[in-house]
């Protein structure tokens, strides 16, 4: 006989089994503490209505198939509160993680204004109209008691966070849908095996479909809306904090401080907060997606705060890289490196060594004037947002950028295999850096533990830049000779040396050494990528635990270029991987492979 004991392990539990295993690598101590702070509010908002509407009979249970009563409601409808929020939650958590919250704050305060009362004037009405038709004992009894019930909670999220929402209906539309069309259904099987009964006194009768009572879908319906929009609720509130760390400097904890600066960021409107900051992370986010395709990828397998600060960091080095080979005279590129290093200089001006970082935000003293003047819009925007975060980052990575284009503006050729992981590191090295400082102060760790030069797990995400460094080297040898007149194939490699960098970065005429040649360059290359990655993979170990599968992913992502290589017939141009092999490497690495490194 199916019980409501046994109706939670049979149609519930597994579902929860399920959606917690496809979203494990996702979850993080965030995600855990947002799903029972809901689950929570769930428990204790639901229990008095709960209790009331069953002491006035609308709903009752066969009393020898149940655990326990406490009060009017069973111990296993309790239960049920806690296990619909988690299935929606985890739900939610899949359908709705792949977008950044600040692209969906609206900054217009008369647009926010309209779209915050018109519906909570609405919902005033449902709430009032809910309160005069819920009399006992008549057959609108149930419907007022939901529509009482549920208004205010709505009313309370959409004056906080209802903006943000609008501009997620499509996500959240899935995620409340599919799960009540889950619920529903099951519910129709509970209420055939009399698990449950509904009262006919105190419902209208009418059946969305065969034995499934109007109020009991739309009950399904708008709880699982309520936990959407709580999840929305937070997420908009985390999102500002990730988004204006000056405004909201504390980093995620399980205490007053941060529960206090969480319910300030959700009662905060957007349109109070400066819309430049936005818009410049809307700008990173544009220079990381004409760039490059697998890190834009691999960026959506991070939690928010830390794909964001990624996709600030790329975009600055982008853009900088951009400035020194967008200007074809070697005096004019010595200029603008200057202003770069200037740039650096006063963002690290107060730093007493070179791997000292702050904790709490402040903001460096930078001369915007002048940047203004020798910087394009896009620039300023990467500029301006690299500053922001810029507090809890070491300057010597950043020296070391500015060493690998000091490098190609003096032209300096890459001799051997030690010159190579030289400029490798003064370029992507210095990245790996940086990206491990943006996973440890953006994780959900209390303890916020900083590294320094000489620690191994900087160490090797040094090793690691340089290995993914070493496989676009051995992808461009033909668009930085004939787009950049560049060789950085060891010249220790090359049979006449002379003549094949005159070929290479004097006549622009790659393709004249013959496809053997290019495919022995890169095959070189892409054996020390992978020496080097098979020795510095295991640092994945000492990353947060739920940034572990992503890193591993990442960067298997973009080590798929080297099968492209290598699979190809002939050297090809720009090789790189479809989309759907971006996901299964993504899927492969994150589910399977990963498993080693997070257990
Ligand atoms: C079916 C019918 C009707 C009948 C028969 C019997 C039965 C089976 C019953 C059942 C029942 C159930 C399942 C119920 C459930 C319920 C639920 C789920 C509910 C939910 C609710 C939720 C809520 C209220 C939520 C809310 C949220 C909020 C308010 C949020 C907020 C947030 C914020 C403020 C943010 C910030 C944060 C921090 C501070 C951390």
């Amino acid at each position: 006989m199916l019980t409501y004991a046994n109706f939670h392990l049979t149609y519930i539990l597994p579902v929860i089994c399920v959606l917690a295993l496809i979203v494990h690598p996702f979850i993080n101590r965030s995600e855990i503490f947002k799903i029972g702070f809901i689950s929570g509010i769930a428990v204790l908002y639901t229990t008095p209505w709960d209790n009331y509407i069953i002491m006035r009979g609308a709903w009752t249970f066969p009393a020898d198939q149940l655990i326990a009563v406490i009060g009017y409601v069973p111990v296993e409808e309790y239960i049920f509160f806690v296990l619909q929020t988690v299935i929606v939650s985890l739900w939610h958590l899949l359908c709705a993680r792949w977008s950044t919250p600040c692209l969906h704050f609206n900054h217009d305060k008369r647009s926010y204004q309209l779209i915050r009362w018109i519906p909570i004037a609405v919902l005033t009405a449902v709430m009032v109209t809910g309160y005069w038709i819920s009399v006992p004992g008549t057959g609108t009894f149930y419907l007022g008691c939901i529509m009482w019930w549920i208004a205010p909670v709505y009313i309370f999220i959409w004056y906080g966070a209802g903006n943000y929402i609008v501009t997620k209906l499509t996500s959240s539309a899935v995620s409340v849908l599919v799960p009540t069309v889950y619920l529903c259904w099951i519910d129709q099987i509970a209420l055939k095996a009399n698990i449950w009964h509904i009262n006919v006194g105190t419902s209208l009768n009418l059946f969305v479909a065969e034995d499934l009572p109007f109020e009991e879908a739309l009950f399904f319906l708008l709880t699982s809306i309520c936990v959407v929009l709580g999840l929305s609720c937070y997420d908009k509130a985390r999102g500002m904090c990730e988004t204006y760390s000056h405004e909201f400097p504390h980093r995620f904890g399980i205490n007053l401080t941060y529960l206090n600066q969480m319910c300030r960021a959700f009662i905060k409107p957007e349109y109070a907060m400066s819309s430049v900051v936005t818009d410049d992370i809307k700008t990173s986010i544009e220079i990381l997606r004409e760039a490059s395709k697998s890190f834009n990828a691999a960026s959506f397998l991070f939690q928010s705060g830390i794909r964001l600060d990624l996709i600030i960091l790329y975009a600055f080095c982008r853009v900088t890289d951009n400035i020194i080979d967008d200007e074809t005279d070697v005096l004019r590129k010595k200029c603008k490196l200057n202003v770069i290093e200037k740039f650096v200089n006063e963002l690290f001006a107060d730093r007493k060594s070179d791997y000292d970082v702050k904790t709490v935000p402040y903001t460096a003293k930078v001369d915007w004037a002048y940047y203004q003047s020798e910087l394009t819009g896009e620039e300023m925007a990467s500029f301006r947002a690299v500053s922001r975060i810029a507090f809890y980052l070491p300057r010597k990575p950043f020296y070391e950028l500015i060493a690998g284009y000091q490098w190609d503006i003096e032209g300096r050729l890459v001799r051997n295999e030690e010159d190579l992981l030289l400029y490798s590191s003064y370029v992507a090295g210095s990245v790996g850096t940086l990206c491990v400082y943006v996973m440890l102060y953006r994780c959900d760790n209390d303890v916020y533990d900083v590294f320094g030069e000489d620690d191994y797990v900087i160490e090797k995400a040094r090793q690691m830049g340089r290995v993914l460094q070493l496989v676009n080297i051995a992808r461009d040898i033909i668009t930085d000779s004939e787009t950049l007149g560049r060789c950085y194939v060891p010249t220790e490699y090359m049979d006449d040396e002379e003549q094949e960098i005159h070929i290479l970065c004097n006549e622009k005429k790659p393709r004249s050494l013959g496809n053997k040649k290019l495919k022995k360059y890169s095959t070189r290359m892409i054996h020390l990528a992978n020496k080097l990655q098979s020795d510095s993979v295991g640092a994945i170990r000492c990353l947060p635990r739920e940034t572990r599968g992503s890193v591993l992913a990442a960067t298997e992502i973009y080590r798929g270029l080297t099968s492209a290589i290598q699979s190809s017939q002939t050297y090809p141009t720009r090789a790189s991987i479809t989309k759907l092999e971006r996901i299964f490497i993504g899927i492969y690495s994150l589910y399977v492979k990963s498993i080693q490194y997070v257990v």
